[in-house]
This record gives structure tokens, sequence and C-alpha cells, in this order.
């Protein structure tokens, strides 16, 4: 960081800093397509962008930092484009490892957050390399999602949810102290319902690993959630500016923390309500 940014981030850090920004780094195509580049360079310089970002958000104060790298609809581009990006995504997480400012400086500890069985072996080993590598860390954050979608998510979480708790059952069941479908309860008109409350489910989202997020920022002007932390974002800003994603900077940062300090006290009001 520089030595104007340093004072910019004092600055805002005078005010409340969120804690957990997320990203949807959308446009890396259109960038490179306006540059006459191919596809892969506009990825390049989209991992550009994002270390510079997560260096920006660190060095303010911001605990977690979540990116959509891959969501399960990007599998149904071309196979070549596919394989290409996943090349990419595998020489990426390798890099990052290695990226002495975030494994040490700012103490990362990385996640991969999705359905990770839906990658190939190399990528799927380098995750967890990666999540192995950077265990010991505590001081950050960053939750990469792969090959994810919120609709997965949930749907994951209910299935583990309703497992355990049948698991639960079984357990009372064998020890005589009721049947196996102790988790459901008949309502006045015999029917079934599982006794599963917001808090059962939540422990087994993938990004149970973070709080939820204050802000999400998603580029190339877009105000869509494309499926991204549909869950987690009941309460959250969203900041849509009109660039490409390896156009975004500090600037676009500043902005975001500074609407989000705006609004500080209504979300937290709304976030103690929920
Ligand atoms: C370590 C790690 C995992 C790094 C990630 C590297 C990186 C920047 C990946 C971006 C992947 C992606 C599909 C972005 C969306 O842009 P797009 O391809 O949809 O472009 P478009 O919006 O212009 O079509």
């Amino acid at each position: 960081m520089d030595e104007d940014s340093s004072s910019i981030s004092r600055v805002l850090s005078v005010g409340p800093v969120p804690d957990h920004i997320a990203f949807i780094m959308d446009g890396n195509r259109r960038y490179a397509k306006k540059r006459n580049l191919l596809d892969g360079a506009g990825h390049r310089s989209g991992y550009l962008a994002l270390m510079n970002m997560l260096k920006y958000c660190y060095e303010l104060g911001v605990k977690y930092a979540t990116i959509y790298a891959f969501s399960i609809d990007n599998f149904r581009r071309r196979p070549e484009e596919v394989q290409s990006t996943m090349q990419l995504i595998l020489e990426k997480i390798e890099d990052l490892i290695k990226e002495e400012s975030m494994v040490n400086q700012y103490g990362v500890r990385i996640y991969f957050l999705g359905s990770l069985k839906l990658l190939s072996k190399p990528v799927r080993l380098a995750a967890e390399r990666a999540m192995v590598a950077t265990s010991g860390n505590s001081k950050s954050v960053l939750s990469i999602c792969l090959a994810y979608t919120s609709s997965d998510e949930i749907l994951h979480a209910v299935q583990e949810c309703c497992g355990e708790k049948w698991d639960e059952g079984s357990a009372l069941e064998s020890k005589g102290a009721g049947n196996g479908l102790v988790f459901l309860k008949g309502n006045e008109n015999g029917k079934i319902k599982p006794s599963i409350v917001v808090k059962d489910l939540e422990k087994h989202m993938y990004a149970a690993v973070a709080p939820d997020p204050d802000i999400i920022i998603r580029t190339s002007g877009e105000t869509r959630l494309s499926n991204f932390l549909l869950w987690q974002s009941a309460n959250c800003l969203l900041y849509a500016p009109p660039i490409l994603w390896p156009e975004i900077g500090l600037w676009h940062l500043i902005w975001a923390v500074l609407d989000f300090q705006r609004n500080f006290s209504y979300l937290k009001e709304k976030t103690k309500l929920s």
C-alpha cells in the first residue's frame, strides 16, 4: 500500500469499518474484449485487481473477504473456456499460497466454499492444499466461492441438517427414548414438520466460516446477485460501480465503505432485529 492509500485508510478507520466485504468480479472477458485481448488476459488482469483489492481491505481492517470465483452455472460455458478458466484458477491458487503479504503480513486463512466435488482432481487438491497451508492463520479470512451457487448451498445445508436430526433421532431411539422420527412433530392436523430452526440450517452453510457480509460489491454496473450469498445478504448493502472488474481500484472501495458508514446505525439495528 502506498502512502496516500495508507492515509486514506487511517481516515476511514476512524468510523466503523465493515467486518466482511464480498465481491462479484464481473466483466473480465469484457475487459479483454475492450482491449482486443484473449479472455484469459482479462482473467489474469482480474487476479491482479483482486490482489490489490484484498490488500486494501485487510489494510483497512476488514477481516473477512469473500469472492465469487466460479459459479456452478459457469460450468455451462464452452468446454474449452471452462477448461482454460479452471487452468488459470489452479495456477492462481498456487500463486496465492506463495503470496508473502497474504500469508504472513495479513495472516490470511483461505477457505473454498462450494460443491468442491464438481472440480477436477488437480483443482480440488490445490484448494485443499491452500486450506491446509493457511489453517494456522487467523488474522484475516478469504473465502473463495468455487463451484458455488446459493441454491446449492441452501440445498446442501437442508440435507445436512435433516441428516443430523435423523441421526439424533436414531440415537435416542436406540436408547429407547422414542422413535427415529423424533425431530418430526405432528401438528393439529396430524401433519408432520421437522423441528429445524434457522441456526440449525446456518451451521451447515458453506459460508458459516464468516459473519454475513456488510457489503457486496459487484462490478460492471449489474445489480443482480446471480445466486451469490442469497441467504447471507438479507441486510447487506449492494454497491455496483459501472466499471469492469480489472478496473476496480481503491476509490471504489472507499466509496462503498463511506456508504456503509452513512448507513451504519440503520444496518446494525436491522441486524439486531433479524
Ligand atoms: C485465486 C483465484 C481463485 C483467483 C480468481 C481469478 C479470477 C479473477 C477469476 C474470475 C473468474 C470469473 C468467471 C469471473 C467473471 O468474469 P467473466 O469471465 O464472467 O467476464 P464477463 O462478465 O465479462 O463475461
